[in-house]
């Protein structure tokens, strides 16, 4: 149930996608009290098994709870479904771990969740809102936006739809027809860079017994510069692993020897775990995935259309924010419906003009991170600069807050979280050339000797 916040006629909105994105945005505009029509290409997920070739998990950290929370969603979440990741658990080549906790301080935590789940689960809630519709195996094939008119073709009839709305919503993903269609605006920025990691994932399935094969409540990563892989807790106590690597190293890697090589050499403690059967039918079954980041703006066009979440910006997965980003614009746009009385001119103009600097922020960060952890190996270790961010929030807790942390824990806007890192960094600078500081740093790396024996 719902108070129609309406003091005038319902809108009428078509949302283009119903991936996670759009299924969220839908259960905001029901609650409202507007007509959602939700279009989706692919059948009703809520009926078919995993989709291939998507990562299987993902992180949730606070910024999509807060969404969630809005919609009435994030304690079922948090209480039944996700589960806590409480530190990085952080593998060495001899197959030795340590920990390190996201914030000790307050444990802070961020969770994983299943893709599928959780977007079962946002269409399912949307289907308490007897203004929302959902249609599914229909394809975005023509648009006129400035009319709000949309073509979309079913895919199992091939039977074509004309659909008009007071508004489009493109929640349609990184390869988004709407994008498409805005394009041919004047005055459309559009940019995309493909980066040289695939991806592929695999899967370390749960023990014998049932349970986990690995301490559950991390956010497992091997961080071996050139090549990433990370580990994240799945509900049936399994774990979805996902492996990042340039395409070269993967076109390299065309033999069962050549891949058990290659895996004893790197990630030697994860075999027994994935096992080699699994690991070598796995790698093999699918190709590496591609991964692109797309920036563009305005995001509207008139007061007839707007995109929303990788439709919008994709980012690389190096920060883990991407859904969490694409939420985070589901709220912004509903507080900005509530500002402006659901005046939808002045709702989209202020969405562009305000998010797009925080979206290419986080794109930005999501890419120095990906460089960042290729390059680690040739940088100070992966402990010694958490363990460096985490001293320096003991020492100015208000003021130092690690750039992760403000990031994955906080609220603040993705521009203020980049600010604050190059303040960090000039602070960083000014403190290791004022030679009185050389004693500090003294300081700083006995205390760190003591706490992580590196
Ligand atoms: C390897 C990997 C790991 C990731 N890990 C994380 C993580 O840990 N945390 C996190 O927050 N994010 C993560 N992400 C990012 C996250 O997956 C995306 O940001 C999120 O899925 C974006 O949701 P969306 O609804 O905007 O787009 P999508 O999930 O792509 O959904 C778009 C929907 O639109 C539909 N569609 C597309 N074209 C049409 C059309 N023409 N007509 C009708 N429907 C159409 C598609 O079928 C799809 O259902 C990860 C991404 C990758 C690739
Ligand atoms: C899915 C998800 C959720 N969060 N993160 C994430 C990302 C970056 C991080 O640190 C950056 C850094 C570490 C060390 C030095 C510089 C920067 C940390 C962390 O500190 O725990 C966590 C990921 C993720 C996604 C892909 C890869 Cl490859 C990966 F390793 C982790």
């Amino acid at each position: 149930g719902y108070s129609a916040e309406l003091t005038k006629k319902p809108l009428d909105v078509v949302i283009v996608g119903g991936g996670l994105v759009g299924s969220l945005e839908a259960l905001y505009l029901a609650r409202r009290g507007h007509r959602v029509r939700l279009y989706e290409y692919r059948e009703d997920i809520r009926n078919t098994p995993q989709a291939r070739g998507r990562s299987i998990n993902l992180a949730l950290s606070v910024r999509g709870r807060r969404a969630l929370k809005d919609v009435g969603l994030e304690a079922h979440i948090i209480e039944k479904h996700g589960i806590p990741m409480t530190g990085r658990r952080i593998h060495r080549l001899d197959g030795s771990t340590y920990v390190i906790p996201y914030d000790a301080l307050s444990n802070q935590c961020i969770y994983s969740v299943g893709r599928n789940y959780l977007n079962s689960l946002l269409l399912q809630e949307s289907e308490k809102y007897t203004n929302v519709e959902r249609h599914f195996k229909h394809k975005l094939v023509d648009t006129y936006l400035s009319k709000g008119n949309l073509t979309f073709q079913r895919t199992d009839t091939a039977e074509k739809i004309q659909v008009s709305a007071d508004l489009v919503i493109g929640a349609d993903g990184a390869f988004s027809g709407v994008r498409k269609a805005m394009m041919k605006q004047p005055l459309f920025d559009y940019s995309q860079k493909y980066i040289e990691h695939g991806y592929i994932e695999l899967c370390i399935p749960a023990a014998e017994n049932g349970s986990f094969q690995m301490p559950a409540n991390y956010l497992h990563i091997w961080p071996r510069g050139e090549f990433m892989m990370i580990a994240l807790p799945n509900q049936d106590c399994s774990w979805t692993v996902t492996l990042f690597m340039p395409f070269t190293n993967f076109q390299n890697l065309d033999t069962p020897n050549k891949l058990l090589g290659f895996f004893n050499k790197n990630f030697p403690d994860s075999i027994p775990l994935i096992g080699e059967k699994k690991l070598i039918e796995d790698f093999f079954a699918g190709s590496p995935s591609p991964l692109v980041a797309i920036k563009c703006r305005p995001y509207h066009v008139e007061d007839k259309a707007v995109l929303i979440g990788d439709a919008a910006h994709a980012v690389v997965p190096f920060y883990g924010q991407g859904m969490n980003a694409g939420f985070e614009d589901c709220t912004l746009l509903n507080e900005l419906f509530q500002k402006h009385n659901d005046n939808l001119a002045d709702i989209l103009n202020e969405f562009s003009n305000t998010r797009w600097e925080d979206t290419y922020a986080i794109s930005d960060l999501a890419m120095y991170n990906y460089i960042e952890m290729r390059d680690l190996v040739t940088r100070p270790s992966y402990r010694l600069r958490k363990a460096f961010d985490e001293f320096m929030n003991w020492l100015l807790p208000r003021t130092w807050v690690p750039l992760y942390n403000s990031v994955t824990f906080t609220t603040m806007p993705y521009k203020q979280c980049v600010k604050n890192r190059s303040w960090q960094d000039k602070m960083l600078q000014s403190i290791l050339k004022v030679g009185s500081m050389a004693a500090l740093t003294g300081v700083v790396l006995t205390w760190m000797q003591n706490k992580y024996s590196v």
